[in-house]
């Protein structure tokens, strides 16, 4: 059994030894850490005894909810037969077959080969080594150069990072690596101007068309985007975009690869979010919900181009000690056949993600400051605004969203803002009754944003 502390001796043991994750370490210290202390369906409780609702599944990741007591016994039932062996040196265990066979099957037809890893940063960090080895064994070692969008995420490693369109974390250790360029994102409402949605999505692709012709298409390995970008803000392209991209792609002969990380495992009512838009990658890297975030794993889905090409080219020189990891793998494998055998993703597609987009677009479509309210599935949002009809934003990006942001905490409603945008991605078990409850304690935090921002001058 954990230690019983108070909340403040875990406050003040936290501060005094743990450094955390995209924070600034000195001012969490000063007010102090909210200490979860256990979970269970769309509901964590904390140290103080308050029960919120988890409008974000963690990190967008704990897509099965929580308290799943079944991947409890599943991981015990592991660690006690095979707790860990490595799949190096022409090894391999029952825990990593099983999951390999079922991934398979979830899969779009021809992805029948997956590299495993511990995370989406190196999950992403693996595609980039294997789009980079693809051409060398096909014999275009200068094919090297890798595209990405502005305000896309895809990890904090030194490649996803590099990858991923945050100027503030390639200020933050002198990225992007050579090799790694990007074009703007397909964001109809800023950049939109008098165009349809629909104009607008070619206009973006061809923005990815550029810039191969750029570099020089002999010179393009890949074009790598989310189906949705996530952690940018649930930024949902035109439906014309992603075929359009796919065109692109192949008129050049550059790979195309979605990211996931987010979108897989039903988030957007399909078992990938590459099926929701029409297109198919030549590789996809998953990490979230294939273990609903129980335990660190990540997976790498190859397409049969490039299986075919890395199978035949020898040694792939890389690879994790936990790749393929037997405990995290028999974990994923129970996870995912419950998504699948409880009809959880399918429900996503077909009652609980039709719900959620209803209900999101009647409560918050009222509000004087929300705009573009959106979202497929069970990933959606809106952007906070200074003015709907002239579609302006407000100034400082990001201040508003805070402040928002922070009203929803102190009702005890976890959702993000990204920059200026508020975003849901709740667990895929969320009842109907547990979305009303998420909506009609947003709105009521809403309406107390609205007047806050009349009394403070704001509009
Ligand atoms: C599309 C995508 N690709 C890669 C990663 C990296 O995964 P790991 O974190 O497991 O290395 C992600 C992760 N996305 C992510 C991670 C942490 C926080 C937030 C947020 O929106 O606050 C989003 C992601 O969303």
């Amino acid at each position: 059994m954990m230690t019983q502390r108070s909340t403040e001796q875990w406050r003040a043991l936290d501060a005094a030894h743990h450094l955390h994750p995209f924070s600034d370490t000195k001012s969490l210290n000063e007010q102090g850490a909210r200490v979860i202390t256990h979970a269970d369906g769309v509901y964590l409780w904390d140290s103080e005894g308050n029960k919120i609702i988890d409008g974000m599944a963690g990190l967008w990741c704990v897509n099965i909810g929580y308290g799943r007591k079944d991947l409890a016994e599943v991981a015990k039932n592991q660690m006690e037969e095979l707790a860990y062996y490595n799949t190096f040196f022409k090894t391999t265990h029952p825990a990593v077959v099983e999951l390999s066979t079922l991934l398979a099957e979830v899969a779009p037809e021809g992805f029948e080969h997956v590299f495993y890893t511990n995370s989406g940063s190196e999950s992403v960090d693996t595609m980039i080594r294997m789009v980079r080895c693809y051409w060398d064994i096909k014999g275009q070692p200068q094919k090297k150069t890798l595209i990405g969008r502005w305000n896309g995420y895809h990890g904090s490693t030194i490649g996803g990072a590099s990858l991923g369109g945050m100027s503030y974390m390639h200020e933050q250790g002198d990225l992007p690596i050579p090799g790694i360029v990007h074009v703007e994102q397909p964001w109809w409402y800023k950049h939109g101007k008098d165009m349809t949605p629909e104009e607008f999505g070619i206009q973006a692709a061809r923005w990815v068309e550029d810039k191969i012709l750029e570099v020089g298409p002999d010179k393009v390995a890949a074009f790598v985007g989310e189906p949705i970008q996530g952690a940018g803000g649930v930024i949902i392209p035109p439906s014309t975009y992603w075929p359009e991209i796919e065109r692109i792609c192949r008129k050049y002969d550059v790979l195309l690869v979605a990211d996931e990380v987010i979108c897989g495992f039903g988030r957007t009512g399909e078992w990938f979010g590459h099926e929701r838009f029409g297109f198919t990658p030549d590789i996809f890297t998953t990490a979230k919900g294939l273990s609903s975030g129980y335990l660190p794993i990540g997976a790498v889905f190859v397409g049969p181009r490039v299986a075919e090409g890395l199978i035949a080219g020898g040694d792939f020189n890389h690879g994790f000690t936990y790749s393929g990891h037997p405990v995290a793998a028999a974990v994923a494998r129970a996870n995912v056949a419950a998504l699948r055998d409880e009809g959880i993703v399918a429900a996503v597609k077909e009652d609980i993600g039709p719900y959620m987009q209803k209900r999101w677009r009647e409560v918050f479509s009222q509000f004087e400051h929300v705009d573009d309210v959106r979202g497929i599935g069970l990933i959606q949002a809106f952007t906070l605004v200074k003015n709907k009809a002239t579609r302006e934003l407000f100034p400082n990006w990001g201040e508003i969203g805070t402040l928002c942001r922070d009203i929803f905490f102190k009702h005890n409603l976890i959702m993000r803002a990204c920059g200026d945008h508020i975003v849901a991605a709740p667990p895929l078990v969320i009842s109907k009754d547990e979305i009303e409850q998420l909506l009609a304690t947003a709105a009521e935090c809403l309406r107390e944003f609205e007047q806050a921002l009349k009394d403070k001058g704001l509009v």
